[in-house]
């Protein structure tokens, strides 16, 4: 059972007691500040969590707020008893916000950088054009009239019951989608933010999981625009617009991304100021005007420079909050069962075997005609000068690219073209040339990211907490992973408080907690300190022992000489010389790729 901080009850009490002592324009005032933060919720889920950047969220709400005021108006479709049934509304505002996101998501989802951005603009004024072009919706006018929300006989006006309604709805989905992301979908989701090759080099379906959470935005968009055609019992375009949904990205720029929290915090700030400036500053200025606008422009200036995380991080920094969530630390040794395992591989089984592959970029051939072969229980080390063609081969391996000509047979199955996502499945797990971790998520969790396909549990599961067992042997692998590398005593530390050595080490154990046969390491030792090289020279021997097949690209070479079984040796995209480190030190070749000469 999740524990919940204490806070949490103080808080509780607060929201419960609030309505009782707040006059109706206040109440209507944290009314709006809930509906706000229901939808900005979604927008820290985009942009924060997932790093992507949207501007459309206004006219999610619009649209379950447009759907909600044409089924239940007297004005508009005019449906009946049955169409003003708020649980049908819901049903359906939801429904139909889902289904423009699943369609705007298949078109800007695959968009990237700026063009992202930019789609979700254009779909938000789309959305608020077609909002005042209907006339049957009142056009530009709005649709009056809503009756009040009437729920098992009671009804909610735009007082308490109404408070307590999007307040519990609020709380309930900070629960849930802290669930979720506290889960495996979350880390992959989180995982987003370091980066598409990670993600999917860890097994993770960047499109679908980008679909997720987008879809994910929209619901919490759809609850708020549900609430708010009930709470202000009038739908008009004007609050869907653009500029809606840029004051969605500052609530949560204000707020803080990096946490849910943000979110309540962010609305909060800006309605209440909004509220006082509208007052206050027509009075110290003399004349009527837009310049509460002026004076926000200049508050997210400042609090971007002062506090780049927003207000919740720099509270948070302050009363030495945890950041992060709460991770589910598996116990040591608590008989949670271990993983199922792949078969193994047999001592010296042939894992690898790169069969003469050729990749030109233009008129350069980066790599012609390599072969080499890693059987279980070996590592091979691939160097050669700068531009060799050393990376070139690195990604036709790992399937971040496919060769022009050639094979690449692992475990006996052709997989020139198969994606890093395929591989991982089929027990190829990869390091980065720079360390590519979450810095801001724990050792445990980086590490969990690459037992990614070894959960099943989907998006419903975590988030209502049902994936406690596949969620307990996901983190108990990752534990094992990392007692194996020799981080077992820093599980609960950030990954971007660990030094560069520790940082790769931790990098091995999330390859490791895929369960595969071959590790493929991208100049593991750049950056490290000696005792760091050796520590991390000693975790390979122990992993060759074990059987794990290893082909890393080094620039080292006493790290590589002192280690590997045996070497390729790479110059002008061509395999120069192969053997035992021993041998390859003293071949002519080599010494001329080195050193540009050698004496006869
Ligand atoms: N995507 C690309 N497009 C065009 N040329 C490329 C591309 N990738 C690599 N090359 C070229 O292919 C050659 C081999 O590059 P590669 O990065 O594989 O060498 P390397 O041995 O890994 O070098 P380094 O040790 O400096 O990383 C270089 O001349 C490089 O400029």
């Amino acid at each position: 059972m999740r524990k919940f901080h204490p806070s949490w009850l103080v808080l509780l009490a607060i929201l419960a007691v609030l309505p009782l002592v707040a006059s109706t324009f206040y109440i209507s005032l944290l009314n709006n500040i809930g509906m706000f933060a229901l939808a900005t919720l979604g927008v820290v889920l985009l942009t924060g969590v997932a790093g992507m950047t949207s501007f459309g969220q206004a006219a999610f709400v619009g649209l379950s707020a447009y759907t909600t005021a044409a089924l239940v108006a007297p004005s508009t479709l005019n449906l009946g008893a049955m169409a003003a049934s708020p649980w049908l509304a819901l049903a359906l505002g939801l429904a139909l916000t889902l289904l423009f996101a699943f369609v705007l998501g298949l078109i800007t989802l695959k968009l990237s950088g700026h063009y992202l951005p930019l789609g979700t603009i254009a779909w938000g004024m789309s959305l608020y054009s077609l909002f005042g072009t209907i006339e049957s919706l009142g056009g530009h006018s709005g649709v009056p009239d809503l009756p009040p929300l009437r729920i098992a006989g009671l009804t909610f006006g735009d007082g308490p019951r109404m408070y307590y309604l999007i307040w519990v709805c609020v709380l309930l989905a900070i629960v849930l989608i802290r669930n979720l992301l506290e889960s495996r979908v979350g880390r992959a989701i989180r995982a987003l933010r370091g980066g598409q090759e990670m993600a999917t080099s860890m097994g993770v379906n960047v499109f679908r999981t980008k679909m997720i959470v987008f879809l994910v935005a929209a619901g919490l968009a759809g609850v708020s625009g549900w609430l708010y055609a009930y709470t202000q019992r009038f739908v008009s375009p004007a609050p869907f617009g653009v500029q809606a949904g840029i004051d969605y990205l500052f609530m949560g720029l204000l707020g803080g991304m990096g946490s849910l929290w943000g979110a309540v915090i962010g609305s909060a700030v800006v309605v209440l100021l909004r509220e006082w400036l509208q007052d206050l500053l027509p009075q110290l200025l003399g004349r009527t005007g837009n310049f509460e606008s002026i004076v926000f422009g200049l508050l997210i200036v400042l609090v971007m420079q002062r506090w780049p995380g927003g207000i919740w991080m720099a509270l948070s920094r302050r009363f030495k909050l945890r950041q992060g969530g709460h991770v589910r630390l598996p116990a040591p040794g608590a008989g949670v069962p271990a993983l199922p395992r792949s078969a193994r591989p047999k001592p010296n089984e042939r894992i690898l075997d790169v069969r003469k592959v050729t990749r030109r970029f233009g008129g350069l051939v980066a790599n012609r005609e390599m072969s080499l072969r890693v059987d279980a229980g070996e590592i091979l080390a691939v160097i050669g000068p700068n531009g060799a063609g050393k990376s070139t081969l690195f990604n036709l391996v790992s399937g971040v690219d496919v060769p022009n000509e050639g094979d690449v047979i692992f475990r006996g199955h052709r997989i020139n073209g198969r994606s890093p996502r395929e591989l991982a499945a089929e027990g190829l797990s990869r390091t980065f040339q720079h360390v590519k971790l979450l810095p801001d998520m724990t050792v445990l969790e980086n590490a969990a990211i690459g037992a990614h396909l070894r959960g099943h549990k989907g998006v419903f599961a975590s988030a209502l907490h049902l994936d406690g067992e596949d969620e307990a042997r996901l983190l108990a692998e990752a534990r094992r992973q990392l007692e194996r590398v020799g981080l077992g005593h820093e599980l609960d530390r950030t990954a971007g408080s660990l030094a560069l050595g520790q940082q790769r080490i931790l990098e091995i154990a999330r390859a490791l907690c895929a369960d595969p046969c071959l590790l493929l390491l991208d100049e593991p030792a750049a950056g490290l300190r000696h005792k760091e090289k050796q520590a991390l020279a000693e975790l390979l021997r122990k992993l060759r022992a074990e059987g794990v097949a290893v082909l890393l690209v080094e620039h080292d070479m006493d790290f590589v000489m002192g280690l590997v079984d045996r070497v390729v040796v790479m110059e002008f995209g061509q395999r120069i010389a192969e053997g035992r480190p021993e041998e390859v030190q003293r071949d002519p070749a080599v010494l001329r790729a080195y050193l540009g000469g050698v004496e006869e």
